[in-house]
């Protein structure tokens, strides 16, 4: 499954000037906070007339502005929209969103403003309790440890910070702190109890739902390079002739590096469809969403950094049923592992369904990655979901 230039011409918002005009920092979080909420089981309980996606761009915007980032640009397919973020991604489903956002940007400060959007634009009234809580039918928010905690805003640079001020907005909200808790080891979890009200069913419940994320750090400096433009890389600047230099460039660093070629053409029908939107930042870094089967993505960030390197990759594609078992997430994971070759990294699946060969393949993956040693290897069972989390580190 690979990309076609096309993908260069096909967006459905694109911010030209924002591209043009993006600059690099100095020492860069490229560590994401990741929020997930689903506001609803399914679109099919949906109970208005409205969804998320009727939520316009300016909207969308507004609360990004709260989170401080922009939209670089957007693509729909038909289950969902995926923004390309100048920190990172968001994609918006009927009845879900998840947001995904680096550097020191304020993820949960947006809380509010999005809360009040879907209520004046659709008609969803979350807030039920009497103390003005929400009640969405779940809620994720995760992260691993920062590299320079200092550098977050105020709530963002502790844990417990983060987890109190989720709980000025949600009941029944767990906290988890996961692997060995040092500096640079650990991996948060807050998740909200599902809530019990909504509809049951077959018709109302996302069997497939699975998210396969790794997180890697001290990448291999070839490697990294891939993901610079500019004198002396492996990639070419642009040239002035180049329309929008940043995705013009994001194209070329993924048929280069073959982030496009992650998933087998193998897929239930092999005509599914294949979305693309990359961006590459000057004068380094990288941002890519891909959506398959119009109703699943992939994303990937690169901070290629020496001194602070990191790459991160999310899927929520059950591979091994959309393949029909000719490709599993050990396939998925040592792609990607080739193309960074990172000295640590840690890896979470989250699946409803601990007996499912997805599942059962992925507690053994370790067996499969002879160059690393296991550190933390640790499964959760969350009531309705599964979590498998692993911590390795290349070998000396
Ligand atoms: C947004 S990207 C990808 C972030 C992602 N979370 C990751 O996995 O690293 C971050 C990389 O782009 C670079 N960059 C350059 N200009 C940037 C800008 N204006 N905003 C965010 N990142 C920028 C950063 O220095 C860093 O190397």
């Amino acid at each position: 499954m690979t990309v076609t230039i096309k993908e260069l011409t096909n967006h459905n918002y694109i911010d030209h000037e924002l591209s043009a005009t993006l600059d690099s920092t100095d020492a860069f979080e490229g560590p994401e906070k990741l929020l997930e909420i689903w506001f609803y089981p399914h679109k099919n309980a949906i109970t208005t007339a409205k969804t998320l996606r009727d939520v316009a761009m300016d909207k969308w915007i507004e609360i990004l502005k709260l989170v401080k980032c922009e939209v670089l640009s957007m693509k729909k397919t038909q289950e969902l929209d995926a923004f390309l973020l100048s920190e990172s991604s968001l994609f918006v489903f009927d009845h879900k969103l998840t947001l995904k956002t680096c550097g020191t940007t304020t993820t949960l400060f947006c809380l509010a403003k999005l809360f009040d959007t879907i209520e004046q634009e659709l008609s969803w009234k979350f807030q039920t309790t009497p103390d003005g809580k929400y009640a969405p039918f779940k809620v994720f928010y995760s992260r691993r440890c920062f590299l320079f905690p200092c550098k977050q805003a105020a709530i963002h640079q502790n844990w417990a910070d983060e987890v109190d001020y989720l709980n000025q907005f949600f009941d029944h909200g767990k906290s988890y702190s996961v692997g060995r808790n040092d500096k640079s080891n650990h991996w948060n979890l807050y998740v909200t109890e599902t809530d019990p009200s909504m509809p049951q069913g077959r018709e109302y419940t996302e069997d497939d739902d699975e998210t396969f994320e790794v997180l890697m750090t001290e990448l291999d400096p070839h490697c990294a390079n891939m993901f610079v433009c500019g004198p002396d890389t492996s990639t070419p600047a642009p040239t002035e002739a180049n329309e929008d230099k940043g995705h013009n460039l994001g194209y070329q660093m993924t048929k280069k590096t073959k982030l496009d070629d992650i998933y087998l053409n193998s897929s239930q029908d092999s005509d599914a469809s294949f979305h693309h939107d990359a961006f590459a930042f000057t004068p380094c870094g990288y941002s890519s969403n891909m959506v398959l089967a119009e109703k699943y993505y992939y994303t990937l960030h690169v901070t290629p950094e020496k001194g602070w390197s990191y790459a991160s990759f999310e899927s929520n594609i059950p591979v091994f049923d959309i393949s029909q078992g000719k490709q599993d997430n050990l396939n998925v994971l040592l792609h990607i592992l080739s193309v960074f070759q990172p000295r640590e990294f840690s890896m979470t699946f989250f699946t409803k369904n601990a007996s499912s060969p997805s599942f059962q393949k992925i507690l053994r993956i370790n067996e499969s990655l002879p160059e690393y040693t296991k550190l933390d290897k640790i499964v959760y069972d969350l009531d309705d979901y599964h979590l498998f989390y692993m911590k390795l580190q290349k070998k000396i």
